[in-house]
């Protein structure tokens, strides 16, 4: 196998988020996707946070959520990811489909191409989303150049259910955008670790950083390994997490403990 293909180096760009300001959002977010884009060790993926165009400012989202291409969200970033030819996991914006709102997750290749999209499922009533959104009603799977991916967005990783689903349609990485705030960081951290024992999967999560309102954000942006070792982690502050993840290790953890042939769902529901 290509050792391209196999070791990929991912970015998380853990960043603040302006409450309501989305072309000052997309204007941060451009210019720290180009510099990921342009540093020395230039990633083969980019990873964003949760709705990083408005935050959760919900009582306003019908107007701030990004519809027909308003702010140019995703046409700049497709155009970013075709210029630097790298890869974006766009994590999730607000966006207004058919009067309806979604937090959404686009995804685009090396050329550009947006190639998968996927509405968050599990809305969390602690931040209101149930009250404005839409739940999504399909499971988000893509594939980055040979690796298997799927998505959840910030709840979504409460829900084993949905990893699971995810692993047993063949995902070897699980990317996940988000705005999980304290005083839940050992949740976001046992929770995400867990997904990836338990799917013997990467797990790439970006959290987003900074206070809005009352919620103050806590960071710890990781990358997992199928093993359950993490192999980056961000602090609370605006930074870039950096990992290289290889494929061949979720063949060999899935081959050491054969997890996915001893499951025995006749019993499960
Ligand atoms: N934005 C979210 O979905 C937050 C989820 C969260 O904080 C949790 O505890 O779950």
């Amino acid at each position: 196998m290509d050792e391209r293909m196999r070791n990929r180096r991912i970015s998380l760009i853990q960043c603040d988020i302006a409450l309501g300001e989305p072309a000052v959002n997309v204007r941060r977010i451009k210019e720290m996707l180009q510099s990921a884009a342009e540093a020395e060790d230039k990633p083969d993926v980019i990873v964003l946070p949760e709705m990083w165009n408005t935050g959760y400012a919900m009582d306003r989202l019908r107007a701030l959520a990004e519809r027909d291409d308003m702010h140019g969200i995703r046409r700049a970033i497709s155009e970013l990811a075709a210029r630097y030819q790298v890869q974006i996991v766009a994590g999730s914006i607000a966006e207004q489909r058919n009067g309806k709102l979604y937090n959404t997750m686009y995804v685009y290749n090396r050329r550009g191409e947006e190639i998968a999209s996927y509405s968050k499922i599990h809305l969390f009533r602690l931040m209101e989303e149930e009250k404005y959104l839409e739940q999504g009603k399909v499971i988000g799977r893509f594939d980055l150049e040979g690796l298997s991916c799927g998505g959840a967005i910030c709840y979504d990783i409460r829900f084993p259910e949905l990893s699971r689903a995810l692993a047993l349609r063949g995902v070897h990485a699980m990317f996940v955008p988000a705005q999980w705030p304290h005083p839940r960081l050992n949740h976001w951290r046992s929770l995400l670790i867990a997904r990836a024992i338990e799917n013997q999967m990467y797990v790439v999560a970006c959290n987003r950083v900074g206070d809005s309102g009352t919620q103050s954000f806590c960071g710890h942006s990781m990358i997992i390994d199928p093993w359950g070792d993490i192999i980056a982690e961000g602090g609370e502050g605006e930074q870039m997490v950096s990992g290289v993840i290889d494929l061949q290790l979720v063949h060999e953890v899935r081959s050491s403990i054969p997890v996915f042939s001893d499951r025995q769902p006749q019993y499960y529901d």
